[in-house]
């Protein structure tokens, strides 16, 4: 990779696709270069109508220009309706599409693994949705095959990309809670039946699909990878996890309070509790793009005399974004620097701690 001027030079990071891309220039000076990159969907999956559909629509350096279905007359009607130039009646089509940079892969979890690798074969970068895998060892294999062809791979933690995930990590640095020592996480929704999540076979399950978000906030705001796990589960008939209660330790004293649940009222928040304050996050991985984003933080005097009768309760609130759209141009900005910007292998290190959950609770 070369970078002149602070600017990466795209055409060595990405001369697989020679001529496919173009730069935007640098973001802020001095900062992350990005470039447009033309985008195809795999499957016409619930989650791109509300998520990356209007995510590439709303953002930088989306294109969209492929859908694929395993039914031609879907993707035609969904070319028609959101305006894509070339729905596929296959997913090796548009993989071979070779008009396209990057792939989008919103399938149920099962699939993740054949078409990740498959789109890294033909040369395409991958935003893949969560969980990235089955299991770790699939996930590293998955990151290995990706690597090797030199392509991003990306796993679709949206939230991740909200400006008020981004704003909380630089309050933490700045001391506003004091040290980090709690992290709790809920994510629960009632299930309908006949979804695909209860299908073990699938990769379903409550963990892998709602508290891998809290697994993820943890391993976010600790800095690091957990080092002892507990957990219980309430099974279901198929097997899946319905409902999971973890208990995660951090190096460096920071524990988390993970649950989730098919089985409970929709709930979708985090808290971080620090020796000094408490930041509630609430609506956490499904904010509302048209509205501010808040965070209700409550800090405490020291103690000290001088202090007593300090505490303060405030709200923070953030800009309104699409956090998809956020999500599509961090990608682009990873491929125009030819790596993640979020650490590499995240979602590996996501899978393995995932994969410990599961085997504690059923253990
Ligand atoms: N980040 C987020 O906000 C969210 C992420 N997700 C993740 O996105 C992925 C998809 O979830 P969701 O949108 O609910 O999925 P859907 O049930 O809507 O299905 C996704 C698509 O997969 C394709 N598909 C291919 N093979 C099969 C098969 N054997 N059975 C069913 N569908 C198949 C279908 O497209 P076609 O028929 O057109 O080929 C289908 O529309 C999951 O990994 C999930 O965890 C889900 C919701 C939110
Ligand atoms: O990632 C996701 C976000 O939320 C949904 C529930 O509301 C999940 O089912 C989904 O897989």
């Amino acid at each position: 990779m070369e970078v002149r001027d602070g600017l990466v030079e795209a055409a060595a990071v990405c001369d697989h696709r020679p001529g496919s891309r173009r730069f935007l220039g640098p973001r802020t000076p001095g900062g992350a270069d990005t470039m447009t990159l033309r985008w195809g969907i795999l499957g016409c999956a619930r989650i791109s109508r509300r998520g990356l559909i209007p995510g590439i629509e709303g953002s930088r350096t989306g294109e969209l220009a492929a859908i694929a279905s395993r039914d031609g007359a879907k993707a035609r009607a969904w070319g028609a309706e959101f305006r894509i130039p070339r729905p596929h009646d296959s997913y090796e089509a548009l993989v071979a599409d070779p008009d396209l940079d990057a792939v989008y892969i919103p399938l149920p979890n099962e699939l993740h693994a054949p078409w990740v690798k498959a789109a890294a074969d033909a040369g395409k970068h991958v935003l893949c949705e969560k969980p990235l895998a089955l299991d770790a060892a699939e996930a590293a294999a998955m990151v290995a095959h990706c690597r090797d062809r030199g392509v991003i791979l990306m796993e679709a933690f949206m939230w991740r990309h909200q400006p008020r995930t981004r704003g909380l990590l630089g309050h933490l640095a700045g001391g506003l809670i004091g040290e980090l020592r709690l992290v709790r996480a809920s994510f629960s929704f009632p299930i309908e039946a006949g979804d695909w999540r209860l299908d073990p076979a699938r990769g379903g399950g409550a963990v892998w699909d709602v508290g891998c978000y809290g697994v993820s906030t943890a391993r976010l705001f600790a800095g690091t990878e957990p080092e002892g796990i507990r957990a219980r589960a309430h099974f279901g008939p198929s097997g899946v996890d319905m409902s999971l209660a973890a208990t995660l330790s951090f190096p460096g004293g920071v524990l988390a309070s993970i649950d989730c649940s098919f089985e409970q009222p929709f709930r979708c928040a985090y808290e971080l509790v620090g020796t000094r304050g408490v930041i509630e996050v609430p609506d956490a991985y499904l904010p509302p793009a048209a509205s501010p984003a808040l965070a209700h933080v409550r800090t405490i005097g020291s103690g000290s005399d001088s202090d007593a009768g300090t505490d303060r309760s405030r709200v923070l609130e953030f800009p309104a974004v699409d956090q998809y759209a956020e999500m599509v141009d961090a990608f682009a900005a990873s491929v125009a620097a030819g790596r993640l910007l979020a650490p590499a292998e995240d979602g590996l290190a996501q899978m393995r701690a995932l994969d410990a959950v599961l085997a504690a609770a059923r253990d």
